[in-house]
């Protein structure tokens, strides 16, 4: 039986001999070429990540084609359904992507465009009248440079949104009124402290939102991810600020963790030639996604051992996340990230929720959730009941717990690393390969393991007769997929069961998780605020009144307007162009251990799949010598491999076996 859709396009599931994936490993670590594919990857039209599933209805002998590439056009559903237990965003992704792609499309042409302004050197002077109430100074075209210049239609920027992208009204609203207290800030605007990247790349597309690299305005080399936020469709601009604003929060409370992404600062960001305006996040800087890397055809070749140290990372940050007490409640590939070291880190808390009753209260019962969330393949069947368009019984929709969402992702996630392939399309009955799964785990029970569902039962999983479980080549291994991907929300493996398994507790990790993580925050020396008349007033961080921002140090006088209309070129203050060396860090003393640069340290770049691992992380950082102090990590040469051989394969997918 055949699963297609609409917009079905199929894709070659050429597969690819070991000799010619091998030929690539150790050419080049970081390809711009590899970027430029990604990118084009992200800017495919929905069309080309839909696909055809093919199944022979056996639950061992079907060989399950489902390219990897649907998730892409199945994360279409992640916010399209109700979720009434949070306050994730409710409308089509396909409208969303559609939206950026327009927007991207449109920054893109106007990349080039000639800014004939760029000669009128801006006066360092911090007091500027903006009429437009959101650009500064440092905002305006005149301020970033591009290498081409061509199409200077300056109307691109004049526009307030079509009928395809949503524009937030100006004034945009200071983030600091969304957030609590403690997470204020003192730099709202985006070019206050840092400038867009000059290469003026999208390096990731979400639903709502598009990633571009930034960089510290002090430091170039210190390089930074921008997701910018859009408006989803018909979602008004308070839902948007309560929205993101909320994605930020969880987001922040969770950085402190090697196995998240850093979260640094929610800002402004003006219309500008590479992006239109909104709020955004300063974020850590990944590599790439896990979904990206899973992709490449080189993928298959990458050792299981490999493959178990990328889910046991993984699933530390998500008991992380539940320590904390949130759910991801969307973990997929592409919400996992690689930092250049080849660490992996979750990101993405879109639809992220506090399962407590009471966030600030980690004993206070746990809440359940109602309403369609996450993306299909990777939702279980209890949050798939809620698809409106599946029509089920409402009998069927049922409360179900957050935290057993997540663990069923973790399964499926295992299951992809290890097949190179989703193992089915959607977790619902209407899916061929999902009720081909139910039968074999069915089957399983009755005929080889009775107790497989009993708390404390290790004894081994499915093994090579059951197709789903043939790649573990490992019945323990295949236990701990199955069982955290138990169809069954009541008897599927919790965090805890996992962290106790034998096999999970046995995988060996290149990164520890209960290493301190050090995290080099971005130098914040500048800010620019808004009075109630409308003016801009930049001035040096340390000089703002709010002292719950961690950067605050020094403090230095502001001056007045009056002393500033008086002395209009005044001895140098220390602004963003008159600032002392920036310190080494913001917030942590000593070097940071997770250093973003652009090309791994030479170190990293000498290791091979046979390199021996480090014990732990600080260990292998403490080691390195030199200004990189980085995880020496197996996965920087997976990384580095996939690299080299997607740069041959571009289009191919990685096929089940
Ligand atoms: N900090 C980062 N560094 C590098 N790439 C990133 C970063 N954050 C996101 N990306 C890339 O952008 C993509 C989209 O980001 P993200 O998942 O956060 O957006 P989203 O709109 O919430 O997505 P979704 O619709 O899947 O929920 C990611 O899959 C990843 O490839």
């Amino acid at each position: 039986m055949t699963v297609s859709n609409n917009h079905s396009t199929k894709i070659s599931q050429q597969s690819i001999s070991s000799m010619s994936a091998l030929k690539f490993f150790g050419k080049k670590l970081l390809s711009s070429k590899h970027d430029n594919k990604l990118k084009k990857k992200a800017s495919l039209p929905p069309d080309f990540h839909s696909t055809t599933a093919h199944s022979s209805g056996s639950p061992s002998g079907s060989k399950l084609a489902t390219p990897l590439k649907a998730t892409r056009r199945a994360n279409s559903f992640v916010h399209s359904t109700n979720n009434n237990s949070s306050s994730s965003p409710g409308s089509a992704k396909n409208l969303r992507t559609g939206c950026t792609s327009t927007s991207s499309s449109r920054a893109n042409r106007h990349s080039s465009t000639s800014r004939n302004a760029s000669g009128s050197k801006l006066s360092n002077e911090r007091m500027v009248y903006n009429p437009y109430g959101v650009s500064t100074p440092n905002t305006s075209l005149s301020s970033i440079s591009t290498t081409a210049k061509k199409d200077p239609d300056l109307g691109f920027y004049l526009h307030d949104g079509g009928s395809n992208i949503r524009m937030l009204p100006i004034p945009i609203v200071d983030p600091n009124e969304y957030l609590p207290d403690e997470m204020k800030e003192a730099s709202i605007q985006l070019s206050d402290n840092f400038v867009f990247d000059d290469e003026n790349k999208t390096i990731g597309w979400g639903g709502s939102c598009e990633v571009r690299k930034i960089r510290s305005k002090y430091r170039k080399k210190d390089v930074f991810a921008l997701k910018k936020l859009n408006m989803i469709y018909n979602e008004t601009p308070e839902k948007f600020y309560k929205r993101c604003s909320k994605e930020f929060i969880i987001a922040k409370q969770l950085s402190h963790h090697v196995h998240i992404t850093n979260t640094f600062l929610l800002v402004k960001v003006p219309t500008t030639v590479y992006t239109t305006r909104g709020w955004g996040f300063i974020m850590e800087l990944g590599l790439r996604d896990l979904f990206a890397m899973i992709q490449k055809s080189g993928w298959r070749n990458v050792a299981l051992a490999e493959k178990f140290c990328i889910f046991k990372q993984v699933a530390h940050g998500v008991k992380f996340c539940h320590d904390q007490g949130i759910a991801h409640r969307d973990l997929k590939p592409e919400n996992v990230l690689l930092s250049p070291e080849g660490v992996c880190k979750l990101t993405d808390f879109g639809i992220s929720d506090w399962y407590r009753t009471d966030p600030l209260d980690l004993s206070s019962p746990a809440k359940t959730c109602a309403g369609m969330i996450g993306s299909p393949p990777y939702a279980p069947p209890e949050v798939m009941y809620y698809d409106a368009k599946k029509h089920y019984d409402a009998e069927l929709q049922q409360p179900y717990d957050p935290r057993a969402l997540d663990c069923y992702g973790l399964g499926v996630i295992l299951m992809t690393l290890v097949n190179n392939i989703i193992p089915f399309l959607e977790s619902c009955s209407f899916d061929v390969g999902f009720r081909d799964y139910c039968d074999a785990y069915e089957n399983f029970i009755r005929l080889h393991n009775r107790g497989f569902r009993d708390p404390g039962n290790h004894r081994p999983g499915p093994g090579m007769e059951y197709h789903l479980a043939r790649n573990f080549k490992n019945g323990h291994a295949a236990r701990v997929a199955w069982r955290l991907a138990d169809p069954e929300a009541a008897t599927r493996y919790t965090m805890d069961d996992l962290f106790e398994d034998p096999w999970f507790q046995s995988i060996e990790t290149c990164v520890n998780a209960g290493d301190e993580y050090v995290c080099k925050n971005p130098a914040v020396k500048n800010t620019t605020y808004e009075n109630l008349r409308g003016f801009h007033i930049a001035t040096d961080v340390a000089a703002v009144a709010p002292t719950s921002n961690p950067f605050l140090k020094a403090r230095v006088p502001i001056r007045s307007m009056i002393d500033i209309a008086a002395h209009p070129s005044p001895a140098p203050t220390p602004t963003a162009t008159a600032l002392p060396p920036p310190p080494a860090h913001s917030c942590a003393s000593g070097e940071a251990l997770f250093t973003l640069t652009e090309t791994p340290p030479p170190q990293l770049g000498k290791l091979t799949l046979d390199d021996e691992a480090p014990a732990t992380a600080a260990a292998s950082a403490r080691a390195a010598p030199g200004p990189h102090r980085a995880v020496v990590h197996h996965h920087l040469n997976i990384t580095g491999s996939l690299v080299s051989s997607s740069s041959a394969a571009p289009s191919q997918i990685p096929a089940s076996t």
